[in-house]
Formats: structure tokens, C-alpha cells, sequence
């Protein structure tokens, strides 16, 4: 039976974003504690709202123990507000983990970067894994998009919908977030593919050990030519050499020497860390 708003009482609001607001919610019959995300589209194309409601229902087919599952919709057509009701994620974002460490001046665990590794490097595979004909590319991986469960297990999350919210007449074009993650094939107009999501995943790991992305500038052609170089410091010396050379593997410039996500599996490091986490 599909759920309706009144089958829910809003806890609190835990996150807002160019796309709308995030709210911890309980459903009454039974408390379970879920979040929706409330994403008004009221000023979307009618060819944008289309795809708003493939990805949604792209994302219904995602079932992956590190991915953030998605639940239902409700639709309320009289305020033009979508509602995604997905899973509670107890330990909140990586961008939450890597500002308290800025701000403690700590570092991550050698061990927690590994997980984050390899748990995300699943949740690409089962994306990139083509279901019929549909590959579904993150588009939008960053420390904000990460998420933690009660059992420290990692979650991918804020799926496809980059596509809706970066559509050039979409509400969301007030482009918040630097992209610091662009891939040297969008840098150069090129399109978007599956190793763009190793690129960004390479960023994203090089991030959680530096505490900030491996390309910094203060202006977008400073940071555009800086990732068509490709060159960044080495990440902390507290951090092994095998997992420096995981993140140089995945921040190659060329796309075609760039690993895809089942070379990162099959990185013989890899695999052995993988029998520790899973
Ligand atoms: C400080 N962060 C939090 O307290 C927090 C917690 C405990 N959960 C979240 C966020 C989500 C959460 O718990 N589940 C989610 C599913 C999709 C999206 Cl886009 C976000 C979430 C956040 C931002």
C-alpha cells in the first residue's frame, strides 16, 4: 500500500543541500525511524520532472548492503514537493567525520580508510553493473554523500538525482559545492563514465587521509588545470604505501590506464584487506 505523509511524524531536519531538506522521520505504526528527502520541483521542466521519475525509479532497484536503500515516494502534487523515503544512517556523513578531525586535528584510522575503500568500491560495482542496458553512475561522489550505520558499515547514498539537479534550467543549477571531484575528461568536456565515479572515489579516499581533496585552487581554471596535470602531494606518511598507490592507480589522468571498479577488486592489496572488512 503506498504511504502517505500522515503515516509519518517528522523527528528533526538533518541535512539541507541545493536539492531540498533531509528530515529523520518515524513511521507510526511501527516506529521505525526512516528519512525522506523533500526536493521541490515546482520550477522543474516537464522533461526534467520525467527524469526525476526514472531516476527514482532507478534508484527502487537498488538493493546492496552498501548502498542507502530506498524505500517509497509520496507526491504532493498541491505544494509540487517529492518525498524519497530511505534508510537511517545512525553515523551520519563522511563530511560530518573528516570536519571533526580538521577541527581535533586527528587523522582517520588506516583501517577505516580501507573500509570506506573497499564498501564503496562494492556499492560502484553493483551500479556499473549493467541492468538491462542501464548503468547507474553516481555522478556526485563526495563525503556528503557517504553514510554510516549503526555498525560503522558504509552506505552510498544521494543517488542518479545529480543528473536532475545539475540539468542546466534545473532549481538546483545555483551550483553550491566547488567540484572539486571533476574528473580531466569532464574537465575537458569530454562525457561522463564509470571511471569518472574511480576518479572521484580516488579523490574522496585522498580527502578522508588529507583532510582536504588532493586538487585545491581558488578559481575553476586554477583547479581545472591542476586536474589535467594530475599532480598532488603524497597522502599523510601515516598512511601505508599500498593504499598511497590504490589512490595513485585511481587518480591516473588517462581514463584508459585509469583501473575500472573490478581492477580495484582485483588489486591483489585489495583483495586481501577485503577478507578483513566483509
Ligand atoms: C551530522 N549528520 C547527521 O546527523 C546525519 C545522520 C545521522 N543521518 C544523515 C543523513 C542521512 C541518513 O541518515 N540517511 C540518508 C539517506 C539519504 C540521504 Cl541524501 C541522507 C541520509 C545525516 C546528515
Amino acid at each position: 500500500m503506498a504511504s502517505s505523509l500522515d503515516d509519518f511524524q517528522v523527528v528533526s531536519t538533518i541535512g539541507t543541500g541545493s536539492y531540498g531538506t533531509c528530515k529523520k522521520i518515524r513511521r507510526k505504526k511501527d516506529g521505525k525511524i526512516m528519512v525522506w528527502k523533500e526536493m521541490d520541483y515546482g520550477a522543474m521542466s516537464e522533461a526534467e520532472k520525467q527524469l526525476l521519475v526514472s531516476e527514482v525509479n532507478l534508484l527502487r532497484e537498488l538493493k546492496h548492503r552498501h548502498i542507502v536503500r530506498y524505500y517509497d515516494r509520496i507526491i504532493d502534487r498541491s505544494r509540487a514537493v517529492i518525498y524519497i523515503l530511505m534508510e537511517y544512517c545512525q553515523g551520519g556523513d563522511l563530511a560530518t567525520v573528516i570536519a571533526r578531525c580538521r577541527k581535533d586535528g586527528t587523522k582517520v584510522d588506516e583501517d577505516f580508510a580501507w573500509r570506506i575503500l573497499i564498501q564503496i568500491t562494492l556499492a560502484l560495482k553493483e551500479c556499473h553493473r549493467r541492468k538491462n542496458g542501464k548503468s547507474i553512475l553516481h555522478r556526485d561522489l563526495k563525503p556528503a554523500n557517504i553514510f554510516l550505520d549503526r555498525q560503522q558499515n558504509v552506505k552510498l547514498g544521494d543517488f542518479g538525482l545529480a543528473r536532475v539537479l545539475h540539468h542546466e534550467t534545473s532549481f538546483a543549477q545555483t551550483y553550491v559545492g566547488t567540484p572539486y571531484y571533476m574528473s580531466p575528461e569532464l574537465v575537458n568536456n569530454m562525457s561522463y563514465n564509470d571511471k569518472s565515479d574511480v576518479w572521484a572515489l580516488g579523490c574522496l579516499l585522498y580527502e578522508l587521509c588529507a583532510l582536504h581533496p588532493p586538487f585545491i585552487a581558488n578559481n575553476q581554471t586554477e583547479l581545472n588545470r591542476k586536474i589535467r596535470i594530475g599532480d598532488y602531494p603524497r597522502i599523510p606518511a601515516k598512511y601505508c604505501s599500498e593504499l598511497d598507490r590504490i589512490v595513485r592507480r585511481m587518480l591516473k589522468v588517462e581514463v584508459t590506464t585509469r583501473p575500472s571498479i573490478n581492477d580495484i577488486l582485483r588489486d591483489p592489496i585489495v583483495a586481501r584487506r577485503y577478507q578483513q572488512v566483509e
